[in-house]
């Protein structure tokens, strides 16, 4: 019998129940604005670059005058100005016949010019001449676009520069500073609460508790938020939740009445006797969308609503709750948060060992990611795979994803992998 949702199916069913809930529009000032997603047109009210401008240092001159230069058959011009970066171009000369205006890159080109000489092409470089004049020893640059970088080339004025749902990253504070948006519309960053439960967890300041020998660290308060802020969440933390109906049901209550986009639990979501979380959900009139999904590690995911807030429950085993935090949490944030682009990067792989999965499940496989020889991406596991061994995940850089139909990994065999959000930088074999 098949159980659950495949991981497809259970990855559509998050996000097209959350389609019409992205996070309201804000104003933010451009320096607050990286990381959220744009929820407005940016049209450009000027051209960029704003005047046609020289692409070297050199001398601005008519591409007729020095065709055919070279060091036996200099071409002598008569220096009649200079342009530098800032120059107004209405008050530069106009080059006539036998002329050159000095330039710099960036600046504007004089009107008659059309060509831009680079200084190391001329007698300027080495031994400047103090007569007015420069010599062009070379015309290698007076083919083709002769160093002029045409107005408007990088952006057109009126012209729709990002759509609603860009995500902004560096370069696209630097366009937008560019073209004036002091302040941006970006949708709000989604708020994410996140309940743990277990009666055996303590937060790490309790440390004495796990030496004692009855407690152990709720390893996933800290490794979940952080996970879930590489999405462009804002994770609350809430206090970790004792192993009673009572106690779960008062704490999802008073996360969903503080206000949250998203509800995140993690534990007690499988079939155990303390296993709480769906229950509650259900004393708060919540509805439940799945339960259980056809992949390893995270089968016994849970999802709905409550009180009109998105729920997600993560199973509780560390590992399972990273994975399908990161397989279906860090997606829907990003949905949330107005994102166009919600997926994670997926990448080609090459395995470089054989290994049994699970069968009819797919199987994500905490996987190292290494350049080999031939420049292909190679594949391997980070070794032993238990959803309690939090090291393996510590040691991936990916996600290796082995179908429901493939029950043995062959060596050499292609498969996709899914990079980790923060994933290490790629070592070369
Ligand atoms: N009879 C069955 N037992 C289990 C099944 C099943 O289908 N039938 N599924 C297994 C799978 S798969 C998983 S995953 C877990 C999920 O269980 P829960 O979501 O109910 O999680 P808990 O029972 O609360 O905890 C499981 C495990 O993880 C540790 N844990 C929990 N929270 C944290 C935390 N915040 N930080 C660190 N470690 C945590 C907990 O101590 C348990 O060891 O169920 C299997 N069982
Ligand atoms: O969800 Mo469980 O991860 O297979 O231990």
């Amino acid at each position: 019998m098949r159980r659950g949702l495949s991981y497809e199916e259970a990855l559509a069913s998050i996000l097209d129940s959350a389609r019409a809930r992205t996070t309201s529009p804000i104003d933010v000032p451009l320096t607050s604005a990286l990381g959220r997603a744009l929820a407005e047109s940016v049209v450009s009210p000027v051209s960029l670059p704003p005047w046609d401008n020289a692409g070297m240092d050199g001398f601005a001159v008519r591409r007729d005058d020095v065709t055919g230069a070279s060091p036996d058959a200099p071409c002598v011009l008569s220096v009649i100005g200079t342009s530098v970066a800032g120059s107004d171009p209405s008050t530069l000369p106009r080059l006539q016949p036998g002329s050159a205006v000095r330039i710099m890159t960036g600046a504007p080109i004089p009107p008659g010019a059309d060509v831009v000489i680079r200084v190391e092409d001329t007698t300027e470089h080495l031994t400047p001449s103090h007569d007015g004049h420069v010599r062009i020893v070379n015309d290698r640059d007076a083919q083709g676009r002769g160093n002029v970088r045409p107005r408007g080339e990088d952006v057109t004025r009126d012209a729709i520069l990002f759509a609603p749902g860009t995500s902004i990253r560096a370069a696209h504070l630097g366009l937008l500073a560019s073209v004036g948006k002091a302040t941006v519309r970006v949708y709000r960053a989604p708020r994410v609460t996140v309940l743990s439960s277990g009666d055996e967890l303590v937060p790490v300041e309790s440390f004495d508790q796990v030496l004692a020998g009855q407690r152990i660290v709720s390893s996933s308060s800290y490794a979940l938020p952080a996970l879930l802020r590489s999405a462009g969440a804002e994770v609350t933390m809430a206090p970790l939740v004792p192993d009673s109906l009572d106690a779960m049901t008062a704490a999802m209550d008073a996360a969903v009445r503080d206000g949250c986009d998203l509800l995140v639990t993690t534990g007690g979501v499988s079939v155990g006797a303390h296993d709480y979380t769906r229950d509650a959900l259900m004393a708060l009139g919540g509805e439940q969308q799945f339960w259980r999904a056809r992949i390893r590690p995270g089968g016994p995911i849970g999802t709905g609503q409550v009180r009109g807030v998105p729920w997600i429950g993560l199973p509780g085993n560390p590992v399972s709750t990273l994975v399908t935090g990161m397989l279906f949490a860090w997606p829907l944030l990003r949905q949330l948060g107005g994102h166009h682009t919600t997926c994670h990067v997926k990448l080609p792989v090459r395995m470089s060992e054989s290994l049994e999965t699970p069968a009819s499940l797919t199987y994500f496989l905490r996987g190292r990611l290494v350049v080999a020889h031939d420049g292909q991406l190679e594949a391997s596991s980070t070794g032993a795979q238990g959803s309690n061994l939090q090291q393996s995940m510590a040691h991936a850089d990916a996600l290796i994803v082995v179908p429901e139909t493939i029950a043995r990994v062959e060596s050499g065999m292609m498969l996709s992998a899914l990079l980790l959000p923060d994933a290490p930088f790629l070592t070369t074999a």
